[in-house]
């Protein structure tokens, strides 16, 4: 299914540059530094502050895909935590993406399973939906279908839509060659007096 070149572990800000410095998710971080993730979009919309759907998702996510949910930007539900978390871990999901809130933040590090979200929080979700999954969704203000590609690092997250991946890999690696060079010249740097 995924027969394209694949951004692999170039950085979300190289990636977001090589897309004229669209496609940059706003307002979710990694919650620990380190956390990082690459891979095919699995695309999950819930009602906010509402997990059902993510459960749901576990049903059919398959090893390597990144869970991308579009919980409404909704801060003030944990949609998910440690146990649910265990299930990605156990099926070898490639990593979540959340426009929307999490908890359990200790023993998600110690999982593993690299998580970004829009805030931290104790209270936990409704589990009623309505929810899609599937389907075309946005998080951050960034548009995302499924098999788009999800870059996530230490600066956050980057979509590229799946069919710019190998353009955008090109243009990316053509920065980071330019990056090489002024980064080259400013260790020529030298103080004037
Ligand atoms: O209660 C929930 O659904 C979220 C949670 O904390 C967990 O998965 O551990
Ligand atoms: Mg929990």
């Amino acid at each position: 299914m995924h027969d394209h070149p694949a951004p692999g572990a170039l950085p979300a800000a190289t990636l977001s540059d090589a897309m004229d410095r669209f496609g940059a998710v706003e307002g979710i971080r990694p919650l620990w530094r380190g956390a990082a993730l690459s891979g095919p979009a699995f695309t999950v919309w819930t009602r906010p502050g509402d997990n059902k759907g993510l459960h749901a998702a576990f049903e059919t996510i398959r090893r390597g895909e990144i869970l991308v949910v579009n919980g409404g930007g909704d801060t003030t539900r944990a949609v998910i935590g440690e146990l649910i978390v265990q299930k990605a871990k156990a099926l070898e999901v490639g990593g979540i993406v959340l426009d929307a809130a999490a908890r359990d933040v200790a023993e998600l590090e110690e999982l593993g399973v690299p998580v970004f979200a829009r805030a931290v929080t104790p209270a936990g979700p409704w589990k009623n939906g309505p929810y899609r999954v599937g389907e075309p969704i946005a998080v951050g203000g960034v548009p995302v279908h499924p098999g788009d590609w999800v870059v996530g690092d230490d600066d956050g997250v980057t979509v590229v839509p799946r069919a710019r991946i190998a353009e955008t890999v090109a243009a990316a690696e053509q920065l980071i060659a330019g990056e090489a060079e002024r980064r080259a010249a400013n260790q020529r740097l030298v103080p004037r007096d």
